[in-house]
Formats: structure tokens, C-alpha cells, sequence
């Protein structure tokens, strides 16, 4: 039994006039342990696909379910990270990932609700940043508390949609590689939703891509058979990461698949389009 199953999932906008179907026959099941990467335009329908996972909007038609079980809400079991870090911002590094530690395993000693919370903060790198308030932190800074707090938690799955969209290549950079190791260490089963398909085809298992919306719709999964570690330099130059890059953008610019006006094309594809 897959961990995340979305079987013929819809989901619209407004009433009336003003409707607008976002999403349509959505197909995806997600094993325990795989990092899976959906990749689509701006717009799509990205992060209204993650809600639904995540419990904050409830599907149309269709169903989407974790462990067999229909999601009825949010959940313990689904660690969401977005774009937008949402840190509490009066509490330190320590205290903002010690909460949901608190929240989610009350009944554990102080001692070991400590320690765990200072290994998910070491795990991410930020242990001289303890004290520190998110006002004192770098966008990456936040994000990696973001991580550290939605692991610490110990989710069935981590759901992280545009996690590193708002931060600089460098940083971006920095963090997908903390990203690729940290998952190596954990196997924690991953739903990334990117508009980077470089970033996709580095990190996952198994890319699906997002056509354009309305009605935006899931296309055939690709697999990304790459080595890990996966070096990026190196990937440049591999065949096999051009093919899969191929594929990918081949589809999302494809017959069917390609922007409609009034949305952006995903990062690989607008260079490609620009080199075509
Ligand atoms: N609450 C809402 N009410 C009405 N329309 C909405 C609502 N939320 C999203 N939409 C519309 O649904 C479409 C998909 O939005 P969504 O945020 O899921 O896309 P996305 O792919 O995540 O975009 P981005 O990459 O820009 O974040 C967009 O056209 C958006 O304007």
C-alpha cells in the first residue's frame, strides 16, 4: 500500500461564473521512503495540490489518503514546510523547534525532548544560532529552523512546497545539498513541489510533472536513476541527468502541457525556451 495515494483528485475555485477548476484527475501514490519531486509552471496549481495532502483543503472529487486512511485534516504525521519559513517570531532557534517537539511527544522526559530537539538543530547546522530569534536569522537561516522543526516532529511524510524558492542560488544551493544529506541519513519518505527542475531531477527519486492550469493535471512519472551522492558539477556533464532533464521539460512544454497567459514557466523550461 503506497504511504500517499491521490486517486482521481479534483479541485476548483469560486462558484459560478467566477469557477475555475485547478485542478483535474489527479493520479499519484507515493511509496514509503521515496523523495518525489513535482515540478510544474507557476500558477498550476502547486501548492493548492500540497493543501490537499497537507489536510487545509479538502478535494472536489476524488480522494486523497495517507496510510489507506482519507485525510481528514491536518496531521502529526504530515510535516509541511513552505516557501515562507512561518517561524514563531518572539521564540529563539531552540524554542521554536522545542514547541512542536513538546507538542508532538508531551509525554517524554524534559531531558530527552531536549536532547532530540538538539539534534534536529545540530542536524541542520544551527547550533551557535540557538538563542537567536528568526529576525536575527538569514532567509536560509529560517528555512534550515523550518527543516529542523518538521523533522524533529518525526512526520510520516515531509511536505515541503517551494522550500527554497525565496532564497538566493548560493544559499539555494547550500540547502538542497543539506536537503540530499539529510534525507540519506533519515529516508524520510519527501513530496517536493518545485518550479526547478534542476533542483527536482537533484533531490528526488521519481520526478511527476504538473501541467499547465486550469485543469492541470499530473503527467507520467519520470525516474531519475542518478547515483547518490549526487554532485551537481558533475551532473552538468552526465548524459543520463541531460536525458532526464529532457524529459522532463520536454513534456512541460509539450502539446498540451506548455504556459498559458498569465503563468510562468518553470526555471529549466523558461532557459530552454530561451535557447530554442
Ligand atoms: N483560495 C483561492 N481562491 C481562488 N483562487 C485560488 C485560491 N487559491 C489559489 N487560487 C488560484 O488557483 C490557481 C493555482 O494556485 P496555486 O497557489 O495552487 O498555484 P501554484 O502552482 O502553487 O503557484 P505558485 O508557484 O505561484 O505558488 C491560481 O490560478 C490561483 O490564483
Amino acid at each position: 500500500m503506497p504511504l500517499v495515494e491521490l486517486c482521481n483528485v479534483g479541485k476548483s475555485y469560486g462558484g459560478g461564473d467566477t469557477r475555475t477548476e485547478v485542478l483535474r484527475d489527479i493520479h499519484l501514490e507515493i511509496e514509503k521512503g521515496e523523495f518525489v519531486a513535482v515540478v510544474g509552471y507557476s500558477g498550476a496549481g502547486k501548492t493548492t495540490l500540497m493543501s490537499l495532502i497537507a489536510g487545509l483543503l479538502r478535494p472536489d472529487t476524488g480522494e486523497v489518503k495517507l496510510n489507506g486512511k482519507a485525510i481528514e485534516g491536518p496531521g502529526p504525521d504530515r510535516g509541511v514546510i513552505f516557501q515562507n519559513y512561518s517561524l514563531l517570531p518572539w521564540l529563539t532557534v531552540y524554542e521554536n523547534v522545542y514547541l512542536a517537539v513538546d507538542q508532538i511527544f508531551g509525554a517524554w522526559s524534559t531531558e530527552k525532548k531536549r536532547e532530540h530537539t538538539e539534534r534536529y538543530i545540530a542536524m541542520v547546522k544551527l547550533t551557535e544560532a540557538r538563542e537567536k530569534k528568526p529576525a536575527q536569522l538569514s532567509g536560509g537561516m529560517r528555512q534550515r529552523v523550518s527543516v529542523a522543526r518538521a523533522l524533529a516532529m518525526d512526520p510520516e511524510v515531509l511536505l515541503m512546497d517551494e522550500p527554497f524558492g525565496a532564497l538566493d542560488a548560493l544559499t539555494r544551493a547550500t540547502l538542497q545539498d543539506e536537503l540530499a544529506r539529510i534525507w540519506r541519513a533519515t529516508r524520510k519518505t519527501v513530496l517536493l513541489i518545485t518550479n526547478d527542475v534542476d533542483e527536482g531531477i537533484l533531490l528526488a527519486d521519481r520526478i511527476l510533472p504538473l501541467s499547465k492550469g486550469p485543469r492541470a493535471t499530473l503527467g507520467p512519472g519520470i525516474t531519475v536513476d542518478l547515483e547518490r551522492p549526487r554532485d551537481r558539477k558533475a551532473l552538468n556533464h552526465d548524459p543520463r541527468f541531460k536525458e532526464i532533464r529532457g524529459a522532463v521539460i520536454g513534456y512541460l512544454l509539450g502539446p498540451g502541457a506548455g504556459p498559458r497567459a498569465g503563468e510562468s514557466a518553470p526555471d529549466a523550461a523558461r532557459s530552454a525556451e530561451a535557447v530554442a
